[in-house]
């Protein structure tokens, strides 16, 4: 199958240092892949360069065959890459459902003036993020929260709001960064079953993420980096047993300890 996301050659420096270099890896329709690393490794950095947050200093992002590298991230939205941030960005004080149709705004093309006006087909369009957006919920497992204030909700639930958010629209690929962070074993594990439902959609899911366990056991794919290069990449058990990528984690944890 041809690749969704193709990353080649990225990479950026911050004053002297390289934060990322000559990274090169893909993902493809219903794959999971995982960039994993230990602290300070790259992968925000990364992150932010696929996602249009940072202009890479080298390389491109093809997103579908198409070169979209340093389009900026609602631009990216509209052609198919979503993503959620490791501090949530959820509106805390809006109901659950109001958080989930701001996501549908995002993508809507349409003349802010037949919003203001309260046009037929502003009026058409508000009825169908509506109806999506419930749908979006059921399938998050949020139906019954759907009128709730989103400050009020578990960790857990919010991290699958975001995600909510991020399907709302309707990406060809979905960047997910930490979705499980502060999230307990319960929690995890809703959001992996969650993450797998929308890979098996035919969504390319790309996730940074530092629980080992969840990534172990959700990645078609895990591309390693240390010190901003890629040190080794392929399937979970492969990865798990590179020499390359267990002294980069011992080392991470010398240096630490
Ligand atoms: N905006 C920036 N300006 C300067 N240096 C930066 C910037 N962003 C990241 N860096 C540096 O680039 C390197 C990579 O950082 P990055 O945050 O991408 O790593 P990470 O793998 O995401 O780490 P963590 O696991 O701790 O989140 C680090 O040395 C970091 O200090």
């Amino acid at each position: 199958m041809s690749d969704l996301l193709s990353i080649e050659g990225l990479g950026i420096s911050f004053g002297g240092l390289k934060a990322v270099n000559d990274v090169s890896f893909r993902v493809r329709p219903g794959e999971i892949v995982s960039v994993i690393g230990p602290n300070g490794a790259g992968k925000t950095t990364l992150f932010n360069m696929i996602s249009g947050v940072y202009l890479p200093g080298a390389g491109r992002v093809m997103l579908d065959g198409a070169d979209v590298t340093g389009m900026e991230p609602h631009l990216l939205a509209r052609r198919g890459m979503s993503r959620t941030f490791q501090n949530l960005q959820i509106f805390q004080s809006m109901t659950v459902l109001e958080n989930v149709i701001t996501g549908y705004h995002l993508q809507e093309k349409g003349p802010v003036v037949a919003d203001i006006l309260g046009l037929p087909s502003s009026r058409r369009r508000a009825r169908k993020a509506m109806a999506g957006a419930r749908e979006l919920l059921e399938r998050v497992g949020l139906t019954r929260a759907a009128e709730r204030e989103a400050g009020n909700l578990s960790y857990g639930s919010l991290k699958r709001l975001e995600i909510a958010r991020a399907l709302a629209l309707d990406p060809k690929v979905l960047l997910l960064d930490e979705p499980a962070a502060g999230c307990n074993a319960v929690e995890t594990e809703e959001i992996d079953h969650l993450i797998a439902e929308v890979a098996a959609s035919g969504v390319a899911i790309l996730l940074v993420e530092h629980d080992m366990k969840m990534v172990m056991r959700i990645s078609n794919h895990i591309v390693v980096l240390d010190h901003g290069e890629k040190i080794a990449e392929g399937d979970p058990a492969t990865v798990s047993q590179n020499p390359a990528v267990i002294a980069a984690y011992l080392g991470a944890e010398n240096a630490h300890g």
